[in-house]
């Protein structure tokens, strides 16, 4: 591209200037002599010389690549077409196309945000495509014409009727946070599956267009590129996950627990027993009154989140700790409050079981009638709740909230199926996931360390029991990875209390990504 812009040109102009600056100073404008004599000073001249110097030799440089010439040949009568040229590098376009079935016409059907034709501003979603390198793509297949771009090395030239009505984008920040995995080299369904980005559960994306009914563009965060990707929209990624779901051969639906075997929190070794009891034990058919533990296919795709930072005033945000039975859950909590118990805090649960002679209500427990734990149930006041050698055991929101209200960090361990509980506008729980290291460095790491296996009873880890761990972590990454806001891998303990101290305090201090619901109780849950 050659620079045809000259700068004598401006040479000219500034003479006009100075002259017409000296006229104003013969009829005794206010000021005019002032800028008379600095237009006029030695050392601007010789700064304005070398300005235009410097624009000279820019302008008379010829630029790489050549475009070429535009065709002359262009018909009287044709519709008001645009000759778009672009310069390909390795990057794709950026645009994928589609036939009017009826027309046979090829259409833009869109342009990727961040691309080569974004950036070029000059194709645009709707645009008709006359002819790609001089050759007429009317009733070609859109494959065909992928195949004449692909062959056009250095510059690439469009003929295109531009689409009359751009559609108005008013797009605002939209991240969305996503709660299954994707990837567009397996879906044949997508218009291009090199357009397309992959994503995991729990990746946070940035949703860039959402014109499309069917496929939005986005970028995967953190970010460096500046091209997007597509993705499929919450509508048809919910058709996809139905019809994938209608496909499956019926199996009875099998849940990592079910309620009545749920176990509470805290440093009782009942309750670890209780739980420990829970996991080994798979029951069929998930009950109605523990929908959240079955977080199905056919739930929402993605959650909308915004980026959250807790006022140093308010009060903080509810720590949940789980992970596998013997993971290390209840070791880590009860260190960290050990540490701290100004700072950090447990919610006192309540019992249908009588008090032990020792025991303060209030303080190991709430101690209550079962009719007011019933109600409690039927009210849902409990964050979890379950029956363990026939009492009831709960740990209820007003328990958490006295804590938080307190001022201090309230430090749950809880039960994957508990999360959605917790995860609610007023205890923000910040979710921590305690997930064991490879077998190796399990076997490693708890040779001196004892697994409770009755209530009186504590042995050496076996081998079998770690196996056990290790397949109840899969279990639970696989149903529930999206929830957890912080992964911690316990391998050496000191290691791992000082990473917890630190998720923690990132938790309650630095900016994070939350449900949107949390902040603007009207956006979607
Ligand atoms: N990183 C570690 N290295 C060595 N031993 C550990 C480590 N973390 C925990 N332990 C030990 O492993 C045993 C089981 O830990 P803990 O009781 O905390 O498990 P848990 O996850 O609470 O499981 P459960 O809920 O079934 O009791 C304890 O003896 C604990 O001291």
């Amino acid at each position: 591209m050659t620079l045809c812009v000259r700068a004598p040109g401006l040479r000219h102009v500034l003479a006009d200037v100075i002259q017409e600056v000296r006229r104003s100073v013969s009829q005794d404008i206010d000021g005019a002599e002032i800028l008379h004599g600095l237009l006029n000073a030695p050392w601007l001249q010789s700064l304005l010389k070398a300005l235009l110097s410097a624009h000279d030799t820019v302008a008379q440089k010829d630029y790489e690549p050549v475009l070429p010439p535009m065709p002359e040949d262009l018909p009287e009568d044709e519709e008001a077409a645009r000759i778009v040229c672009l310069v390909k590098n390795k990057q794709p376009l950026g645009a994928t196309i589609k036939r009017n079935e009826i027309t046979g016409e090829i259409f833009v059907a869109r342009v990727i945000h961040g691309g080569l034709a974004d950036r070029s501003g000059l194709l645009h979603a709707g645009d008709r495509i006359v002819e790609v390198n001089g050759f007429p793509v009317d009733g070609m297949e859109p494959e065909q014409v992928i195949q004449v771009q692909a062959r056009s090395h250095g510059t690439i030239m469009f003929k295109v009727i531009p689409i009359t009505e751009r559609p108005v984008h008013n797009q605002t920040m939209l991240y969305m946070r996503a709660m299954t995995d994707y990837s567009p080299q397996q879906d044949p369904n997508i218009p291009c599956a090199d357009a397309g980005i992959s994503f995991k559960k729990g990746d946070v994306l940035e949703i860039v267009d959402q014109t499309d009914a069917l496929w939005w563009q986005a970028k995967k965060l953190p970010s460096s590129v500046a091209c997007a990707g597509l993705i499929p929209s919450t509508n048809l990624l919910k058709r996809k996950q139905r019809e994938f779901w209608w496909s499956q051969p019926y199996q009875p639906h099998f849940c990592m627990q079910t309620c009545e075997f749920l176990s509470i929190p805290g440093f009782r070794r009942s309750m670890r027993l209780c739980r420990r009891r829970a996991h080994s034990t798979i029951h069929p058919s998930c009950p109605t009154r523990c929908p959240s533990s079955c977080y199905s296919a056919l739930n929402s795709p993605y959650e909308e989140v915004v980026r959250y930072q807790r006022h140093p005033e308010d009060v903080h945000r509810l720590i949940a700790i789980l992970g596998p039975s013997g993971v290390g859950v209840s070791e880590l909590r009860r260190r960290l409050i050990e540490m701290n118990p100004n700072i950090f805090q447990g919610a006192v649960p309540h019992t249908t079981r009588p008090p032990r002679g020792y025991e303060e209500s209030g303080r190991e427990y709430y101690f209550t009638s079962r009719e007011a734990f019933d109600n409690m149930v039927y009210n849902n006041r409990l964050l979890e709740y379950g029956e363990y050698k026939g009492n009831l055991y709960g740990t209820s929101i007003e328990s958490a909230r006295h804590v938080l209200n307190s001022g201090k960090i309230c430090v749950m361990d809880i039960e994957p199926n508990a999360i959605q509980a917790v995860r609610t506008h007023e205890l923000k729980a910040y979710i921590i996931y305690v997930k064991p290291p490879p077998l190796e460095r399990l076997r490693e790491t708890r040779r001196d360390s004892y697994i409770t296996t009755d209530y009186y009873v504590n042995r050496p880890f076996k081998d079998e029991d770690l196996q056990e761990m290790e397949d109840a972590a899969r279990k639970i990454e696989s149903q529930y990875w999206q929830f957890f806001d912080h992964v911690l891998i316990n391998d050496e303990l000191q290691d791992s209390c000082v990473q917890l101290l630190t998720a923690v305090r990132q938790a309650q201090d630095e900016p994070q990504w939350v449900p949107a619901s949390w902040i603007r109780p009207t956006a979607e849950p």
